[in-house]
């Protein structure tokens, strides 16, 4: 039995990942914070929406999806009812399996993760680390619990802010850029809706290119920046404008927030 504590968005896409790589309902708990909010996954889910008591006391392995500053009282209430074998899954930016384990004051294994939206399409990208307490299994059963809804890399945990600033984060990133792109459609004269359909097809296009080519992006860049050409013109453009210089600003200031989170 799984059970998904504070069931909010990220939480509600790792269920619905679980249901479609063929977990049964009954085989799944959520909890919330909301009496709306739970009827609403119960309706739509048909799994058991049950008190983080309850989950904490029946359930094998606890997922954890609040946020940040959420889960001191989250630990607290559920502290006394988590036994040492429980696997014990926390999906927080920035909170360090230590600072679990010394919350739930046992030796119970903690796995932390770091997903992003894309599970809702079963293409996520998920990191996970092992706590203290955690060995090859917990981190194999974490594995088979996110593969089905993308891809798992093992990292460091001294690498997990890091990764949540580029993966976790992510796809802000690129939803932003496509925003910013149909915006120029617009200053071009474009209708949105055209303008929309060619940037997600090329946003969609190219990332397809930069997975399945093996290329490196310099090499598929290069290859659409004709000499003298229209590209070489708009990248001048970005280059005047820092935007690389602001690419590496902005994702070591979503690092250093995420550092920040643990602290409270
Ligand atoms: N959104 C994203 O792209 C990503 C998020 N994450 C991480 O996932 C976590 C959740 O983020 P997100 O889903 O965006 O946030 P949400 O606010 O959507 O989800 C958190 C949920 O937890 C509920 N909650 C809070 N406290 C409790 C409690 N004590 N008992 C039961 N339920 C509780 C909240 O209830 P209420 O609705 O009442 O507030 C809310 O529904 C965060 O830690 C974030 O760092 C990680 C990767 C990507
Ligand atoms: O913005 C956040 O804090 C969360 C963590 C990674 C993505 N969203």
């Amino acid at each position: 039995m799984i059970a998904i504590l504070g069931t909010g968005k990220m939480g509600e896409a790792l269920m619905s990942g679980l249901l479609r790589a063929g977990f049964k309902s009954g085989q799944i708990m959520a909890t919330a914070r909301r009496v709306e909010r739970a009827e609403a996954l119960r309706e739509s889910y048909g799994v058991r929406v049950v008190s983080n008591i309850e989950a904490a006391k029946s359930a094998d392995t606890l997922i954890l999806t609040v946020k940040p500053q959420d889960m001191a009282g989250l630990l607290a209430e559920i502290q006394p009812y988590v036994p040492a074998d429980r696997l014990v899954i926390s999906a927080a930016a920035g909170i360090t399996t230590a600072f679990v384990e010394s919350r739930l004051g046992t030796d119970v294994p903690v796995v932390r993760v770091m997903s992003n939206t894309p599970v809702l399409v079963d293409e996520a990208m998920s990191v996970i680390s092992a706590g203290a307490h955690a060995g090859e299994e917990h981190l194999r059963h974490t594995e088979e619990l996110l593969k089905p809804v993308g891809k798992v890399l093992r990292i460091p945990e001294s690498q997990q802010d890091a990764a949540t600033a580029l993966s976790g984060s992510g796809p802000a990133y690129f939803f932003y850029l496509v925003e910013a792109m149909v915006d120029a459609g617009i200053l071009l004269g474009m209708p949105r809706s055209a303008a929309l359909d060619m940037v997600t097809q090329s946003i969609v296009g190219a990332a397809i290119m930069l997975r399945d080519s093996g290329e490196h992006p310099v090499i598929l860049r290069e290859a659409v920046t004709s000499p003298g050409g229209t590209t070489i013109a708009a990248i001048a453009e970005l280059e005047r404008h820092s935007v690389r210089a602001a690419f590496l600003a902005a994702i070591e200031a979503a690092r250093d927030r995420g550092r920040e989170l643990a602290a409270g």
